[in-house]
């Protein structure tokens, strides 16, 4: 089976890092690549990474331009991906690397995002008990947040297991293409390097109704997220620091028992070997999930630490994995869990 995919936002870091993938994916061939202020440029100006595709030209974000694809991937800016999105036929599959079609709850969509709420899609993060079910021959997914992404898998195993209170504490570093490729003061090479500083404090991240959204079903009622982000002088990477208070009886070895469980068929989460620590270099441009989980005997509390790529599990990646299960490919075609290293 050979299908065909369009790339909206062609020009950006999420377009990028989907295109490096989608090159090495033996089922997909690569069709309409789209931009906005850069349509009418060739790609390998923009992405001079990918030089089998240097030569194609971005054409201007429209319906008309997506048509005639089997797979239409959406790599624009919040807001931007529903009115392109339902100008497309129903039998074409659509997968939003944005976040118009992640919250079911529309006052959180709107307290957030501050526009009115498009919809909501199946939830493109498989390895969340029920997920893989509902992307199975679906034509609409949603991917995840790249916060969303470590965060639910770091802790999702305590609260489906029982053994973490409902009130969770993330501190979670990013690197600097989380933000995008557009210009912003704060990204500046003189702001950024040799500087590490928070963002978003206090429950103003958007990404905190989203980590609610996956985990409370699990908690089996609403948790609470304090979730504080921090922009760290890196290019990729995310590692989460994710902690909750551990109910009565817990114990080192149930957590442990408990995470075993959780990943032990899964292609790309890795849980490490007991004191080993995960790390961003590890898991860069692929598609692999470090995690570790300790417990806190003294404070009583669980700690989940994971590592992704944000461009990659964190976005691309995750696309293309939802790709693979809506089209009824293996999960992990033209994925890989190698890093580069140094
Ligand atoms: N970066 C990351 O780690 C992650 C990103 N995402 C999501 O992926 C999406 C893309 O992010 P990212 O690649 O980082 O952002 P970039 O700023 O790097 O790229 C944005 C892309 O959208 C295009 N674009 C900008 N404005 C418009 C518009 N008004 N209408 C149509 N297209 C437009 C740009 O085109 P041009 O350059 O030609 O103007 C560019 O191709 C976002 O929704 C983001 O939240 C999700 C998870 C992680
Ligand atoms: C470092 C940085 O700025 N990161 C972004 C998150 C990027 C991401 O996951 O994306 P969505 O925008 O698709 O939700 C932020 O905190 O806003």
């Amino acid at each position: 089976m050979t299908v065909r995919a369009a790339v909206a936002g062609a020009s950006g870091y999420a377009g990028g890092e989907l295109l490096r993938l989608l090159l090495a994916h033996p089922q997909v061939e690569i069709g309409t690549l789209t931009g906005h202020s850069n349509a009418g440029q060739k790609l390998g100006a923009l992405q001079p990474h990918l030089p089998p595709l240097a030569d194609r030209v971005l054409a201007p974000t429209t319906a008309e331009e997506l048509t005639g694809h089997d797979v239409v991937f959406l790599a624009l800016p919040h807001g931007q991906s529903a009115a392109v999105a339902e100008q497309l036929g129903p039998d074409v599959l659509v997968i939003d690397m944005g976040a118009d079609f992640r919250l079911a709850n529309s006052t959180d969509w709107e307290k957030f995002y501050g526009s009115p709420h498009a919809g909501t899609w199946p939830y493109g993060l498989p390895e969340l008990p029920g997920a893989r079910a509902a992307l199975e021959g679906s034509k609409r997914v949603a991917v995840p947040g790249c916060f969303p992404t470590a965060v639910s898998l770091a802790l999702f195993p305590a609260y489906e297991n029982g053994l973490a209170e409902p009130e969770a504490v993330i501190v979670a570093a990013s690197g600097t293409s989380g933000a995008g490729k557009a210009l912003k003061p704060h990204l500046l090479g003189s702001e950024v390097m040799g500087n590490v500083t928070p963002y978003g404090v206090g429950g103003g991240h958007r990404h905190t109704p989203e980590m609610i959204q996956n985990l409370s079903p699990l908690a089996g009622g609403r948790i609470s997220v304090s979730f504080t982000p921090t922009l760290v002088p890196m290019p990729r990477g995310i590692l989460a620091t994710c902690s909750a208070p551990a109910k009565p009886g817990v114990s080192a070895e149930s957590v442990r028992a408990a995470y075993e469980k959780a990943f032990a068929d899964e292609p790309f989460v890795h849980l490490l070997p007991e004191g080993r620590w995960p790390s961003t270099a590890s898991v860069q441009g692929s598609n692999a999930v470090q995690i570790q989980v300790a417990y806190d005997e003294a404070a009583q509390r669980i700690i989940a630490i994971s590592a992704i790529d944000n461009l990659t599990k964190g976005t691309a990646g995750g696309a293309v994995q939802s790709m693979n299960i809506a089209l009824g490919l293996p999960e992990d075609t033209g994925l890989s869990t190698i890093g580069v290293a140094p």
